[in-house]
């Protein structure tokens, strides 16, 4: 059953590669799930809803679907956040395939969300159920090209693990097959300074440590540097406060804490004996998977694990100043890969 859906229906955007001529039907739209939703923890999510977002048509055969998975912070809105990845010159093209986003339960972008630090351990695994039962409520039996990074790599490459004939093709980018005790501790650190009497400010702590896991020494020394000889008031702390301010107004510290919790909980070996290439080597998709080089949260060699797991499977390094957050930026970098391999 829908629900309050219909916000935004049917608008026409405007953004599509720097403003080119508006062709594609941007729908967000939301969905009830009947059944309460069994949690790998035990416990249940009843009247579990999620909003969602679809960007051009279905059709006929239903063989033109494009489901793209966000990252931790990121709405149901390709369109918004990788608006370069998405357009009328680009592989991914709303005039030619049906593209579908989900926000994840536990986030704060339409989808059932946490009202309190109390709210029940979401997994991975968990997410993908949830996306499930939205497949199936789209009518869709087959996914042409599943594509996701970070946190939306690690969904996407639990559910081809889950389904393996459901890809045709998946490209997981700065993702991992089980989250590192490096990217653990990471989001341990940001939950403690999460959590303490003001939340707002707690975020903006968190933000700031996250931060340095999603950039590099490099990003920093050529963007932040001060050359004038101050002795305070740097560039770089600045940028760290103002990213803080950033996203405390647009993002829940609840979600923050079950999202990071989320990504923690990772781990595609979990019942395949922990064995991770037991686990990989049962996608039949074809794998294209992308690295970012600078990346010191999901560093590379993360990534050549997986490729190398897979059986037909390429593995990319992209080039960027940004680091980790280079998935979001290096747009015509991944077009050309996802052009040369499926072209
Ligand atoms: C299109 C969108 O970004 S949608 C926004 C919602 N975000 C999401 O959905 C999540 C995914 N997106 C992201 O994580 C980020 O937006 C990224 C990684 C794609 C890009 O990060 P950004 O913060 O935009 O880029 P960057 O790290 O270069 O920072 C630029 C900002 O810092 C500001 N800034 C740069 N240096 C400084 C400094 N020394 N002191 C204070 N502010 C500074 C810039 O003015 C700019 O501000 P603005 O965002 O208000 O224009
Ligand atoms: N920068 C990303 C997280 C890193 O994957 C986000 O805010 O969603």
């Amino acid at each position: 059953m829908d629900f309050s859906i219909h916000v935004l229906t049917n608008q026409f955007y405007a953004n599509y590669n720097n403003m080119e001529t508006a062709l594609s039907k941007v729908n967000f739209l939301g969905f009830k799930v009947e059944e309460p939703l069994v949690l790998e923890s035990g416990d249940t999510l009843r009247d579990l809803r999620i909003r969602y977002t679809t960007i051009g048509e279905l059709n006929e055969t239903k063989s033109n679907v494009v489901w793209v998975f966000h990252a931790l912070t990121a709405n149901s809105d390709p369109s918004e956040w990788w608006k370069d990845q998405i357009g009328i010159n680009r592989f991914i093209n709303p005039e030619q395939d049906f593209i579908v986003c989900a926000n994840m339960p536990g986030s704060c972008y339409g989808s059932t969300k946490p009202e309190s630090f109390d709210f029940p351990t979401l997994t991975i695994g968990d997410l993908v159920r949830s996306f499930q039962q939205l497949k199936a409520h789209l009518g869709i039996d087959k996914i042409k090209l599943g594509i996701g990074g970070s946190m939306g790599g690690q969904v996407l490459l639990q559910w081809a693990v889950d389904e393996p004939d459901l890809f045709e093709t998946i490209v997981p980018i700065a993702t991992n097959a089980r989250h590192s005790a490096w990217g653990i501790a990471f989001n341990e650190a940001q939950r403690m300074a999460l959590i303490q009497p003001d939340l707002e400010n707690g975020l903006k702590a968190a933000r700031a440590i996250a931060l340095l896991s999603y950039r590099h020494y490099d990003t920093f020394d050529k963007t932040q540097s001060d050359d004038d000889g101050r002795v305070e008031q740097f560039s770089a702390a600045s940028y760290q406060r103002y990213q803080g301010e950033k996203l405390v107004k647009r993002f829940s510290p609840y979600s923050y804490y079950t999202l990071s919790k989320a990504m923690d909980s990772h781990n595609i070996g979990r019942y395949y004996d922990g064995d991770l290439k037991k686990a990989l080597s049962r996608i039949k998709s074809n794998a294209i998977i992308i690295g970012v080089d600078s990346d010191i949260l999901f560093p590379p060699q993360e990534q050549a694990f997986i490729a190398a797991q897979i059986q037909n499977s390429s593995f990319h390094t992209i080039e960027s100043l940004y680091g980790h957050d280079g998935f979001l930026l290096e747009t015509e970098q991944i077009d050309n890969i996802l052009t040369k391999e499926l072209s």
